[in-house]
Formats: structure tokens, C-alpha cells, sequence
């Protein structure tokens, strides 16, 4: 089975850190879509202003074109926290998963505060919140929730999905 996913969620929620768990443990190749963000975006985000649509749009379709590239699996972390935003990823790859990072703003703003050097600032967390749209039942999704070690969240997924094999 291929495993192409896409590790979702709001900043700070640990797309990055379970992202690249989850590519070694599947022995897929990994990315993060924070490298794909052209220049103006860093900016806007440094400047604590969130990203709109049309900032987020051309992002997406680089996004999207990695997926397209990597039918036999990957891993990619990225925000998709809207609908239409996973919407426009599946457009480009619809066997794509979404794994989905949950956790209380609590928890989330703890390990942002605790995160050093990233520009990210964690005001916009409020925005972040705001911003995400839950998975909906007709989309391929798998919720985990954050507060848990990187390696039990992992290991929920393959459970989830040896769970799926099964039926
Ligand atoms: N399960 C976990 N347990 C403890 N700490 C974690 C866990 N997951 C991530 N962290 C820590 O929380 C912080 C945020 O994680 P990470 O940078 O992976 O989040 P992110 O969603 O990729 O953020 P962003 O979208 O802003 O780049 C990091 O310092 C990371 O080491
Ligand atoms: O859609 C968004 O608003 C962005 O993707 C942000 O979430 C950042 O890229 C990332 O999470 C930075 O920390």
C-alpha cells in the first residue's frame, strides 16, 4: 500500500516533527511545505499578518505538483486549513490522505512558545484557529490528537491504517 500524505494541521500543532517521523517510519520521502513558501510570504507572516487566499494559492500549487510527482508515497506537512485548500491539493493528487494534528490551543501555544528562532509568531495562532475547517466525512482523513509522544502519534496512524487493511 502507498502512503501519500499530507501532515495538516495548525502552526505549531507538530507537522514538521510528526511529518518526518512519519516518512522514516514509512520509508517515504518527506517535505515540508514552510520550503515552499515564496519570499513575500515569509515576510508577511514574519510581520505577524496571516496569509489570505490569494497568498496561499500559487503555495498550494506547488504543493499539489509534489504530491502529483510522488504516486508510490510522501509525506509533505502543510497548514491545508481549509477545504477548498485540501480541495485544490486533491485536484493534483486524489489519493492523497490528510492526517490532521488536533490539539487544545493550550497545549499548541505552549510548544510554540517553547520553539525558538522560528518566524512564525505565535499571535497568529488566534488566525490559525480561526482559519481551520475540519475535515469533513467525505474527505480521506485520519485525526490524531497532539498531546502524546511523537512516537505514539505515529503509531496511531499505522494503526489506523492496518485497522482500514483489516476490514
Ligand atoms: N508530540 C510532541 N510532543 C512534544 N513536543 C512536540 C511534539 N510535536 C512537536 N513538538 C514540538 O513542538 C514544536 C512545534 O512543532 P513543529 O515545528 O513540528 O510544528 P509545525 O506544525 O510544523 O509548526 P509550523 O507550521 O509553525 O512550522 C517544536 O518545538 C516541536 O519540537
Ligand atoms: O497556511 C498558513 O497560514 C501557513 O502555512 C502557516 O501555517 C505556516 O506556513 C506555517 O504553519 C508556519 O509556521
Amino acid at each position: 500500500m502507498s502512503h501519500l500524505l499530507v501532515v495538516m494541521g495548525v502552526s505549531g500543532s507538530g507537522k514538521s516533527t510528526v511529518g518526518a517521523a512519519l516518512s522514516q517510519r514509512l520509508r517515504v520521502p518527506f517535505a515540508d511545505a514552510d520550503d515552499f513558501h515564496p519570499e513575500p510570504n515569509i515576510a508577511k507572516m514574519s510581520r505577524g499578518e496571516a496569509l489570505d487566499d490569494s497568498d496561499r494559492w500559487p503555495w498550494l500549487e506547488e504543493i499539489g505538483r509534489w504530491l502529483a510527482d510522488h504516486p508510490d508515497g510522501g509525506v509533505m506537512s502543510c497548514s491545508a486549513l481549509r477545504r477548498r485548500y485540501r480541495d485544490q491539493l486533491r485536484h493534483h493528487a486524489p489519493a492523497t490522505t490528510f492526517v490532521l494534528l488536533e490539539g487544545s490551543r493550550e497545549v499548541i501555544e505552549r510548544r510554540q512558545a517553547a520553539r525558538p528562532g522560528h518566524f512564525m509568531p505565535a499571535s497568529l495562532l488566534t488566525s490559525q484557529f480561526a482559519t481551520l475547517e475540519p475535515l469533513e466525512p467525505d474527505e480521506d482523513g485520519i485525526v490524531l490528537e497532539v498531546d502524546q509522544s511523537v512516537d505514539a502519534i505515529v503509531q496511531g496512524y499505522v494503526d489506523v491504517v492496518e485497522g482500514r487493511e483489516r476490514r
